[in-house]
């Protein structure tokens, strides 16, 4: 650091230590008003796996156990948050910014499908606007009081994806895949991501992982043997759900009920953010 360092690196010529550090900064700041205490973003290798659903799964399974949680939908192009909770509204502001809609039981969510004027409407913007519009959803709502925000990720891990991860302080990583995934491949790529990103993975989910009959109880893999056991042993992670194929869950999503089906496969996941959560407050 130069003997007259006044602090303010952007108007600085000198090529110091602590000017490279802030030069590979890209985080933006959460808006002033708001309060979020854990962030975790949710990913997945490919489409359709069910990454929304485990999204909204997550906030409802963590607002029944008494924590303020929210969700940033941050899936641009495939908006499918606001109607897994049969959101009809549109989102509002003021002069300090945005307001993210509350679903029935009190879950804060912000999606570009709550500011489009009609749902349909596609949203055929290059990466960069797509990235902009989650910085915005970081930077420009007012999040109130959040214990905790699951963000719905871009799929992959292009562009869009590493811009979320470098401008919003993402707290852990949850991957989702599914039986028929290459999950070898995808896990692989998840955790060079998280090690580049340096954000921990906090363990896999397996959606879709069995079905369970309900004339005989018995649990068939649809999808083939599942091999998500032995990959997580490969990466040192832990698989910490497994949901099975239920057509109470698809019917939930489509009829925009989420938050009432019965189901607490998340639970143990969410027990763990919780005890994280918990640790850090002592
Ligand atoms: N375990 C399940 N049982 C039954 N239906 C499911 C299950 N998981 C997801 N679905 C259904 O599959 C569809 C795709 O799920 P979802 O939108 O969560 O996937 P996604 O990975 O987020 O997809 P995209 O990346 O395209 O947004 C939805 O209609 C959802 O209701």
């Amino acid at each position: 650091m130069s003997e007259n360092c006044n602090q303010s690196c952007s108007s600085c010529s000198e090529e110091c230590v602590e000017k490279k550090d802030q030069k590979n900064d890209f985080s933006e700041k959460l808006h002033e008003m708001s309060s979020v205490r854990k962030v975790i973003g949710v990913v997945s290798g490919k489409g359709g796996v069910g990454k929304s659903l485990v999204t909204s799964m997550l906030a409802v399974t963590m607002n029944r156990l008494g924590y303020h949680s929210a969700i940033l939908d941050a899936d641009i192009t495939g908006p499918s948050i606001p109607k897994a909770f049969g959101i009809k509204e549109k989102a509002t502001g003021n002069d300090f910014g945005l307001f993210p809609v509350k679903s029935k039981t009190g879950i804060d969510i912000m999606s570009i499908n709550l500011l489009l004027k009609n749902d349909t409407d596609p949203v055929v913007w290059r990466g960069p606007i797509i990235a902009g519009t989650v910085k915005q959803f970081w930077t420009d709502v007012i999040w109130n009081d959040v214990d905790f925000m699951f963000i719905d990720m871009p799929p992959g891990t292009g562009d869009v994806p590493l811009t979320v991860f470098q401008s919003i302080a993402v707290d852990g990583i949850l991957v989702v895949t599914s039986p028929q995934e290459l999950v070898s491949m995808i896990v692989s790529k998840a955790v060079k991501m998280a090690e580049m990103m340096n954000i921990p993975i906090l363990g896999l989910i397996e959606n879709m992982s069995y079905f369970k009959c309900p004339d005989n109880g018995k649990k068939y893999q649809i999808f083939g043997d599942s091999h998500i056991e032995e990959v997580a042993k490969k990466y040192n992670l832990k698989v910490l759900a497994k949901l099975p194929i239920d057509p109470k869950i698809s019917e939930a999503c489509d009829k925009g009920m989420i938050e009432f089906l019965d189901g607490n496969w998340l639970e143990s996941v969410c027990k763990i953010l919780k005890e994280n959560i918990e640790q850090q407050k002592n």
